[in-house]
């Protein structure tokens, strides 16, 4: 398959979108950016629904309006929220304990909908934890600011005056804190064409988790850190985070079954050690 140019607009300008339809006449669209800070969506979820929720309202009425017909659209785990037990798949009844996770999960619902009343077909793919960074340390993430736990748990190695603060050390899980299934953005990249495949030719609303299946508590990242970098990140223990599930790990044999995609990447010492090296270079730079 060929993929088309990366467009940066605000998907809730509807001509801007309808003008790049237009333009490039695309088979299929693949929406990925969202605001994804759970924190952040429990002080300010007015920017979630607007942003995320809204906005792909928007995109998939331009994509009507000039006759695109497929979405594959980033989702995430955050729908499942707090799990009935450790892996989940699909069929997990959604119900989010934060406004990040319902701004994805209703636009999961919208495209079920527009699925049956106006044949978009869709895949959304929900991305567990996606981490790490291209292994040649040239791509990488860098938010402003940071949240997330793996970036800071590896400035809190390198830095010793940007100590890392472990949110919650009182969950039900075997060290106390809590577990996430990080998957390496590059298998998430793969797991992208292989949907978007699928799409040309099979119509339909489709939903596939991607994660690992294999867990990581904040403990153990740090560990993970602590072996790469050679040096012990400052910690500092504090409270839970609003919003936050205590487990998060996913079944992905769904995924494997109808995309063929399987993690290839995903050890969580390979995950910290691309990230570490991103962050290497981005401070050379
Ligand atoms: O400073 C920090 C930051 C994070 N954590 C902990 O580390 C784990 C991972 O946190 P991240 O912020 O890195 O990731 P989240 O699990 O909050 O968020 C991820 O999972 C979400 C689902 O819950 C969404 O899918 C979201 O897009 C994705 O970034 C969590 O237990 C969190 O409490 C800390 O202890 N300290």
């Amino acid at each position: 398959m060929r993929w088309g140019p990366l467009i940066e607009c605000d998907i809730r300008d509807e001509a801007r979108v309808r003008g790049a339809l237009e333009m490039y006449k695309p088979d299929l669209v693949a929406h990925f950016a969202a605001l994804a800070y759970v924190g952040e969506s429990v002080a300010d979820p007015a920017r979630y629904y607007a942003n995320n929720t809204a906005g792909t309202l928007a995109l998939l009425e331009a994509m009507r309006a000039m006759g695109c017909l497929r979405l594959l659209f980033s989702s995430t785990c955050a729908g499942y929220g707090i799990p009935d037990h450790p892996t989940i798949d699909e069929a997990h009844p959604q119900r989010p304990i934060n406004p990040y996770g319902w701004s994805k999960m209703i636009v999961e619902r919208m495209l079920e909908d527009y699925g049956k009343a106006y044949g978009i077909a869709s895949v959304s793919l929900r991305y567990f934890n996606a981490a790490g960074c291209d292994p040649d340390g040239e791509i990488g993430e860098r938010h402003e600011p940071e949240t997330h736990a793996i970036p800071l748990v590896i400035e809190a190695a390198l830095d010793p005056d940007r100590p890392f603060t472990l949110f919650g050390t009182d969950f039900a899980t075997p060290d106390g804190s809590a577990i996430r299934d990080y998957v390496h953005v590059n298998d998430l990249a793969r797991a992208h064409l292989l949907a978007g495949e699928m799409l040309l030719d099979r119509a339909g609303t489709h939903v596939f988790n991607l994660g690992t299946g294999v867990g990581t508590s904040v403990f153990e990242l740090i560990g993970a850190v602590k072996r790469a970098a050679g040096r012990d990140p400052v910690v500092r223990l504090g409270p839970r985070r609003e919003g936050d599930p205590p487990v998060l790990v996913a079944s992905y044999a769904k995924a494997e079954r109808e995309l063929g995609w399987k993690p290839q990447c995903s050890q969580i010492d390979f995950i910290i050690e691309t990230a570490l090296r991103w962050r290497e270079r981005a401070a050379l730079a």
